[in-house]
């Protein structure tokens, strides 16, 4: 690999740069461009009625600026935005912003596109980079500055007849390959034909149509430039993150700190080649420092689907925030202090989530607490215990965790598969509850005074009748006594938990036993209406197990 045909890129020389220091407090504009440059970038393009689709999803989330294509590139593009306007599809609220190469018959094809549009956004372009103009356009730079003020005058002068509400937004394309002085000459140059005021903004987009930095670099490229072009407060700052070193989350952050008031991105990073910076991943980040994103991303499992349906593109399984596994532990330690950190946010007064390895509360993207914690080779006993108790209700006691785990565990080494919480339950179900002998319990009194309990029992063992009696301080205590005296002296009690299954009339309790069998500890667990019933059972069980 020779890595000496390529150059690096310079930084940018800025005197008391101030972005370090500043913390994000609001989330920016948004602005989608799902439809344009995601829809530019896709092996098979999508069509009007997906666009459609799409467009709806992307309103139900809450974006007021949506770039809705490129309609004087092809029928399908000028069809598209047709159909939004003729069937009555856009909000009063929501911007239509449409695409244009800086060129004069694009324009115009452009404007008819908008016919009837109540509230648009004309973007136009051309690319502005030291390459660029080399290579593409053979041009000087006033040349190129040229492009951009012949497309702004003509713009001006198309939007005379306009009839809704117009805004403009001008993209120096290529911004990271173009000199930072130039940049702000031709912006400063469209903006003076186009006369932006504080009350009729200029949207400046300072795009990444590349990713050639690291983001803090493009941080000082944004601050520079915010300092330095004129009329700061009649131009908004535009970013339009290109993924193509894979940190364009990161430079749009550092974007944003260094000045910058808008975004363009697509939802799950969809563009040209790595994609444009994802606003999902952007709008979540706002949302987890407490800030509100003014985005809807509460039904992510919706927007995955729509979104892949309508692009033919996959969102990975590790994917920021909507992956199906980023809320997912298989491990035992995360496993484990998940499960402690559930319990003590559920004990909890405070509003604040605070759950180890469990950035957000998945609820409220409304993914369900039985996907956190999966049971494969690497879970430990708290995450056998946790699905039990989430999925199923059973409590088990801590000390029997290792126990039941282990049995599990034998499972997963011996298969190398993920375990459902049905299978661990049918084999928490023929490990404990289906067991049938061979002791069983035919019948039972009990006689309590105020002294002590009496309890006699029938029980049959194989084809045998067994009569057993004791006293105890318990029926429990009885129990396991009259067990001792009859069956086995070996054994000694270690540990008792119950708790009910279900709740009203027909309610059932549960209850685990432990006991000590030469140094062993080995559980048994018993269900029944009557919790005496449930413990004997539950005695049984162990015994039995034991055999
Ligand atoms: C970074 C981005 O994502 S920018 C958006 C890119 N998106 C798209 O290109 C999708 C839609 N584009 C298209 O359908 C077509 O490219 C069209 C309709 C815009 C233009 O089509 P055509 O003119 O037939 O083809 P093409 O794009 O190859 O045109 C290239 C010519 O336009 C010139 N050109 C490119 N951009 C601009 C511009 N902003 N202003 C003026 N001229 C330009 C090129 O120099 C080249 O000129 P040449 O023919 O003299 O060599
Ligand atoms: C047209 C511009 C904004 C663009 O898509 C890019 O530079 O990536």
């Amino acid at each position: 690999m020779d890595y000496t045909k390529y150059k690096q890129y310079p930084p940018v020389k800025l005197d008391n740069r101030e972005w370090p220091s500043k913390k994000l407090d609001r989330a920016p504009l948004w602005c989608s461009v799902d439809l344009r440059d995601g829809n530019q970038s896709l092996p098979i393009p999508m069509s009007i009625n997906e666009k459609v689709e799409f467009f709806n999803l992307l309103v139900e989330m809450g974006f007021k600026e949506i770039e809705v294509g490129f309609p004087s590139a092809s029928e399908t593009e000028f069809n598209f935005l047709r159909k939004l306007v003729d069937d009555n599809l856009i909000p009063d609220d929501v911007h239509i912003q449409i695409l244009t190469q800086s060129r004069d018959h694009l324009i115009k094809r452009s404007f008819e596109a908008l016919e009837g549009v109540k509230n648009a956004i004309v973007h136009f372009y051309n690319s502005t980079s030291t390459l660029q103009r080399k290579v593409v356009f053979k041009k000087s730079k006033d040349e190129i500055k040229e492009i951009a003020v012949s497309g702004a005058k003509l713009i001006k002068e198309m939007s005379k007849n306009f009839s809704g509400n117009i805004r403009y937004e001008y993209s120096p394309e290529s911004f990271t390959g173009t000199e930072l002085d130039y940049a702000k000459d031709i912006c400063e140059a469209v903006m003076d034909v186009i006369k932006p005021t504080p009350t009729n903004k200029l949207i400046l987009n300072l795009p990444g149509t590349v990713e050639m930095s690291t983001a803090n670099v493009h941080a000082d490229q944004i601050e520079w430039f915010c300092k330095n072009i004129k009329d700061r407060d009649s131009v908004i700052i535009s970013l339009h993150a290109h993924n193509d070193r894979g940190t364009a989350t990161a430079a749009t952050e550092l974007g944003l700190l260094a000045g910058a008031d808008r975004v363009e991105g697509t939802l799950f990073g969809n563009g040209e080649r790595t994609g444009n910076v994802d606003i999902i991943n952007l709008g979540m980040n706002f949302y987890t420092q407490g800030i509100d994103p003014k985005l809807d991303f509460s039904n992510i499992d919706k927007i995955v689907e729509i979104y892949s349906r309508c692009t033919r593109m996959t969102v990975g399984p590790r994917h920021p925030w909507a992956g199906n596994l980023v809320y997912t532990a298989f491990s035992g330690s995360h496993q484990d202090a998940i499960k402690k950190g559930l319990e003590a946010h559920n004990n909890s007064d405070s509003h604040i989530w605070e759950v180890p390895y469990l950035p957000i509360d998945p609820s409220d993207l409304n993914r369900v607490y039985e996907e956190i914690i999966r049971i494969n080779s690497q879970s430990g006993k708290g995450g056998v215990a946790f699905v039990l108790e989430n999925s199923y209700g059973y409590k088990l006691p801590k000390s029997m965790h290792p126990e039941f785990s282990q049995i599990i565990q034998k499972i997963t080494d011996k298969t190398g598969n993920e375990l459902s919480p049905e299978y661990i339950f049918s084999t928490f179900n023929s490990e404990y509850l289906e067991v049938d002998g061979p002791y069983r319990l035919l019948d039972y009194t009990i006689n309590t005074s105020s002294l002590e309990t009496k309890i006699s029992a029938k029980l049959e063992y194989k084809t045998d009748k067994i009569d057993i009696s004791s006293f105890g301080n318990g029926p429990i205590d009885a129990f396991f006594n009259a067990v001792k005296k009859v069956i086995s002296s070996d054994i000694k009690f270690h540990d008792y938990s119950e708790h009910s299954l279900t709740e009203g009339a027909d309610s059932k309790a549960v209850a685990y036993i432990g006991m000590e069998v030469k140094g062993q500890i080995i559980f048994g667990v018993g269900i029944d209406s009557s919790i005496n019933t449930a413990s004997i059972k539950a005695l049984l069980c162990a015994l039995n197990r034991v055999e």
